[in-house]
């Protein structure tokens, strides 16, 4: 579904190599995490598979078209088949759960629409049946500011969900949540995942989550792919090699 082909990513600004060579294919059904201490490239790799960091070189072919050639209309078909989640929930936190869920529908609208707000009764009950999936139903009008942090990662789910894609990406999902609530949220995850045939990507830095829930686990480490298979075959050296305080070299290549 994805192959990403010698990918590299300099930011010119502060010439840090954020990834180096990259190659590897992720099909639908794989649900990957990718681990890599903080630096290792790990966001940088996740917006790079929806066309939201462009590489400096290399490919990445979105069901076999190179999303690098892609006009920004072609690109915004990519992003709208690729559901994003995030850290910090990227919600509008005065509006209601229903409100967000529905944003997640303007990449197949017209601006016109998404500028008066105004939804068929079919989005309607579609987002309606999202928040349900997501165990929300009873929150659906409630300001999103009112809601825990698990619950504002539920209504982030079902946003990207409203998107109907076909990949699921997280950048680091449950690193504002504690152990329990990122149980639940990986637990919802591996639940739409399954139902849905997606293709998931996930960062994270928890190992003990990455092997529970993980059928295949991605190391960055220094931008470089270290890593990739089952999670049974990473080891506690593989996992030391992952995590070694090391300096990034590319801190030395900017003179920091
Ligand atoms: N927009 C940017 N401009 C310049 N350098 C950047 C930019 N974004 C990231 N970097 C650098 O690229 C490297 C990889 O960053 P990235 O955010 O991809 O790592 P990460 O593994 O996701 O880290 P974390 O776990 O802390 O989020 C880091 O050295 C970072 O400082």
């Amino acid at each position: 579904m994805i192959q990403v082909k010698n990918l590299s990513v300099h930011y010119p600004d502060t010439k840090v190599k954020a990834l180096t060579n990259i190659s590897l294919s992720l099909e639908k059904g794989d649900f990957v995490c990718v681990l890599g201490k903080s630096g290792a490239g790990k966001s940088t790799f996740i917006r790079c598979l929806n066309g939201l960091q462009k590489p400096t070189s290399g490919e990445i072919y979105f069901d076999g078209n190179d999303i690098a050639a892609h006009s920004e209309e072609k690109l915004r078909k990519v992003r709208r088949e690729a559901g994003m989640i995030f850290q910090h929930f990227s919600l509008v936190p005065r509006l209601s759960v229903m409100q967000n869920v529905l944003t997640g529908m303007f990449g197949y609208r017209s601006s016109f629409k998404n500028l008066i707000g105004w939804f068929t009764t079919e989005e309607i009950v579609f987002a309606k049946k999202v928040i349900a999936d997501v165990g929300l139903s009873e929150m659906t009008y409630r300001k999103v500011e009112q809601l825990s942090g698990g619950q504002k990662q539920r209504v982030g789910i079902a946003r990207a969900l409203a998107q109907q894609p076909k990949v699921l990406l997280g950048d680091e999902p449950v690193a504002s949540l504690d152990p329990g609530t990122s149980n639940h949220i990986f637990t919802l995850l591996t639940e739409m995942h399954e139902r849905l045939d997606l293709l998931t990507i996930i960062n994270v830095h928890d190992i003990e989550l990455a092997k529970r829930y993980a059928s295949r686990i991605l190391a960055l480490k220094d931008g470089k792919l270290i890593f990739d298979g089952p999670p049974g075959n990473f080891t506690d050296e593989m996992y030391q090699e992952t995590y070694t305080a090391q300096p990034h070299p590319s801190y030395f290549d900017a003179g920091i």
